[in-house]
């Protein structure tokens, strides 16, 4: 126990794991809320204008360690999520070498325990190497807690590996995330497959390449009974097939990033490759179906899928950069500013009713980007409630507050943000893990060599 003893004074408390959207006055006591209510104890910080959620979980994150330590490493990673108002990122296995064995696994928790600003869930490859041939060693990591598997950056073409995967995951209650695109289809291809593609005289990745992966996928998912998580959902065919599946009870969730909500093929046409990323950015019909998405619940969360990748990486000629952008740092501000009308933000409880069409609620929002993620992967110490005796694992962000995206200014390794120069309201004061705080005053905090994080 650490002895401490202080209250966030006169904060609205927006916690969607009890429906509470409040004023109060919220007591941490050592790693604990001791209270949330009227009791203010110990050091005071004036909270009066912001708003405390629970700490925020990203289902996709590449923190690239070991291997690409020129574009991230756990401790840059997590010193980004922390600023970004994270309090877990589930890392993603296409490392180098590929997190496909236990020995993997084993190293990312140790660089996590020794240099983590947050909480880190790696996920499994599927195949070994990304290969998509045979499988990874999937036992041995689900034996380390590992709770998702995912080849992600490279689609399981073959039905056969996949089904055979989704066989074992079975047994463990694991999920299965692959990111879904006919690798045939989209080859080649730099951006989506439309008006802007033709226009720049570059090949295309068509919408259908995706929506093929995940009908096939959802049909796979069915017959085997295997929690299927669908990432980074671009298209408005492959939201119709989701909500259609889970219609019809398919077990599946689904996630959708910040810059699939609102950036279109449009931003391309500077050739800036800082706008390259898989799937690619759509339309604005797209944009429209997956807000639409996301405000039913048939898209469960918003994920970054943070790609960091170096200058010199990134900054090469369209065709030559890897897709990716980052977006720990920005995701909170992006959507608070894009999806939250004015009016939710000046009262708890909002305006009152719900949102217009395809936005959200700041509870709402809260709910997509910390509660219902931390619910998919079953990270019980995260997403709230956020209620006496709990572990005191919260964010705090000023919901008002302006300020404009400097890439320079990232607390990440890397600075391929598509949002650089944009302004943007919202922005996190403090983020606290289990009552360390790990962002305070808006500064990462020293690494908090914690226990390791396991999947419960
Ligand atoms: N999203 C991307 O464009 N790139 C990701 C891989 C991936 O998420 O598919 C990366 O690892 O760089
Ligand atoms: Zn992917
Ligand atoms: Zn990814």
């Amino acid at each position: 126990m650490t002895g401490q003893l202080l209250t966030f004074t006169g904060a609205r408390v927006v916690d969607p794991a009890r429906g509470v959207d409040e004023i109060a006055n919220v007591v941490v006591e050592d790693d604990r809320i001791a209270s949330a209510g009227e009791e203010s104890r110990g050091l005071r910080i004036d909270a009066a204008g912001l708003v405390i959620s629970p700490g925020l979980v990203d289902l996709h994150t590449h923190l690239r360690e070991p291997g690409g330590e020129d574009a991230e490493t756990v401790a840059t990673g997590t010193a980004a999520a922390a600023v970004g108002g994270y309090t877990a990122v589930c890392a993603m296995a296409n490392t180098d070498p590929v997190c496909d064995h236990a020995g993997v696994v084993e190293q990312v928790l140790r660089l996590a325990r020794d240099a983590a600003r947050c909480d880190v869930f790696p996920t499994g490859a599927i195949t070994r190497g990304l290969g998509g041939s045979e499988l990874a060693e999937m036992g041995s990591m689900a034996a380390l807690g590992v709770g998702c598997f995912s080849d992600d950056g490279h689609p399981v073409q073959s039905a056969r590996v996949l089904r055979q995967a989704m066989a074992y995951a079975r047994t463990w209650d694991a999920i299965i995330c692959n990111h879904a695109e006919d690798s045939d289809l989209a080859a080649g291809g730099q951006l989506h497959a439309g008006e802007v593609a033709g226009r720049l005289g570059l090949s295309g990745r068509p919408a259908e390449a995706e929506e093929i992966m995940v009908a096939r996928d959802l049909r796979l998912a069915a017959s085997s009974g295997v929690r299927l998580h669908v990432p980074h959902v671009s298209t408005a065919g492959a939201v119709e097939l989701i909500r259609e599946a889970k219609a019809r009870g398919v077990r599946v969730t689904a996630e959708v990033t910040p810059h699939h909500l609102c950036l279109t093929d449009e931003s391309a046409v500077g050739y800036d490759p800082v706008f390259k990323v898989n799937p690619p950015l759509r339309t604005s019909v797209d944009i429209d179906a997956l807000r639409r998405g996301l405000a039913d619940g048939t898209i469960d969360a918003i994920a970054t899928d943070h790609a960091p990748h170096s200058h010199e990486q990134k900054d090469q000629e369209w065709t030559q950069a890897p897709p990716g952008m980052v977006g720990l740092e920005t995701a909170l501000a992006v959507t608070l500013t894009e999806l939250v009308p004015d009016d939710e933000l000046a009262t708890p409880g909002g305006a009152g009713g719900a949102p217009p069409d395809g936005l959200l609620s700041l509870s709402g929002l809260v709910d997509r980007l910390s509660t219902r993620p931390a619910a998919v992967w079953g990270l019980s110490e995260h997403g709230g409630p956020l209620e006496v005796g709990a572990p005191a694992t919260f964010t705090v962000f000023d919901p008002q507050e302006r300020w404009t995206v400097d890439p320079a200014a990232l607390r990440g390794r890397a600075r391929n943000t598509p949002f650089a120069g944009r302004r943007l309201r919202g922005r996190v004061r403090y983020t606290l893990l289990r009552g360390r705080f790990t962002c305070r005053d808006g500064e990462p905090a020293e690494p908090l060599a914690t226990s390791p994080a396991v999947h419960p």
